[in-house]
């Protein structure tokens, strides 16, 4: 059964509150459930010569539980992209500040890491070839060859039927070329999937399909999402908690029908002129 999430501004834990630390903290209503990611004190400055560059993201701490859905809206240019992009080392989160399960991914190989925790962008990019080389595409640099049937597992489990196979990227619509980007990340059995506005380019029946496979994913594999969106209502569709960022801080988090509960002025504020 999906958890039941809900959220709570952490009076629970009076040590790390003490140090300034995680005072927001995810609770999906299981005291034991893990921690995939923990952000700590996530800090990040825009690059300027005389060393002092605008805020970006301004002291982020969060505890992301394994296995939920959660959703990371905010207006534009608050630093949500910017967040998902430190989880995988498109940029270089500074030591001590990022952790999955436990690790520091600064310690990680940062290929494997990004096989673990694998990410989507708005538009989808697909290799030269065909949908079956971009699916065989990740595994390949491991040394793995996928067979036919691996592949047509994948695509099976992203939505699309097997005529696909052998089409290529100038075959296929975005909605279709952005399962075949979700085919090409599964194939890397990531544990963790990081979306930065993953349908806001695709038909509402396109976005359909690609919420039901995240809805999927989470049931059947325990994977843990982490989504960008600008749509409130896919927030309420499909997210267990949903973190509100507002000037590169999380000034809230709470469960998706809850949003109207949201005290942060800003956070109001977006959350009236986007419903
Ligand atoms: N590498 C960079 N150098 C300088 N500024 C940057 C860099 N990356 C992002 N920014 C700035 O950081 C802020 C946050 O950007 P980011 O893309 O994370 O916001 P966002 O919340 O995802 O916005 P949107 O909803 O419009 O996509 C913006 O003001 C952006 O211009």
């Amino acid at each position: 059964m999906a958890p039941q999430a809900h959220f709570s501004l952490s009076e629970e834990n009076e040590e790390d509150v003490a140090a300034g630390e995680h005072l927001l903290v995810i609770n999906v209503g299981e005291a034991d459930r893990d921690v995939k990611f923990r952000i700590q004190n996530l800090t990040k400055k825009s690059e300027s010569r005389d060393g002092g560059g605008a805020t970006i993201l301004n002291g982020l701490s969060v505890d992301i539980p394994k296995g939920v859905i959660v959703g990371v809206i905010g207006p534009s240019g608050s630093g949500k992209s910017t967040l998902l992009r430190a989880l995988n080392r498109l940029w270089e989160p500074p030591a001590g500040t990022v952790f999955l399960d436990g690790h520091d991914i600064r310690d990680l190989d940062v290929l494997s890491l990004r096989r673990k925790v694998g990410m989507l962008f708005q538009l989808p990019v697909l290799f030269e070839g065909t949908v079956a080389d971009n699916v065989r595409y990740g595994p390949q640099l491991s040394g793995k060859k996928l067979t036919d049937k691996d592949v047509y597992k994948l695509l099976t489990l992203a939505g699309l039927d097997s005529s696909f196979f052998s089409k290529t990227g100038s075959e296929l619509s975005v909605g279709q070329a952005q399962r075949v980007a979700l085919a090409r990340t599964l194939a890397n059995s990531p544990e963790v999937l990081l979306l930065d506005e993953p349908t806001s380019a695709l038909d509402p029946i396109s976005t359909e399909h690609i919420e039901g496979v995240l809805e999927k994913l989470k049931k059947k594999r325990g994977m843990t999402i982490i989504m960008v969106s600008h749509s409130i209502k896919q927030i309420q569709r499909i997210a267990d908690v949903v973190c509100l960022l507002v000037n590169g801080e999380i000034v809230e988090v709470l469960k998706p029908d809850k949003l109207s509960e949201a005290k942060h002025p800003m956070a109001l504020r977006f959350l009236q002129l986007s419903s």
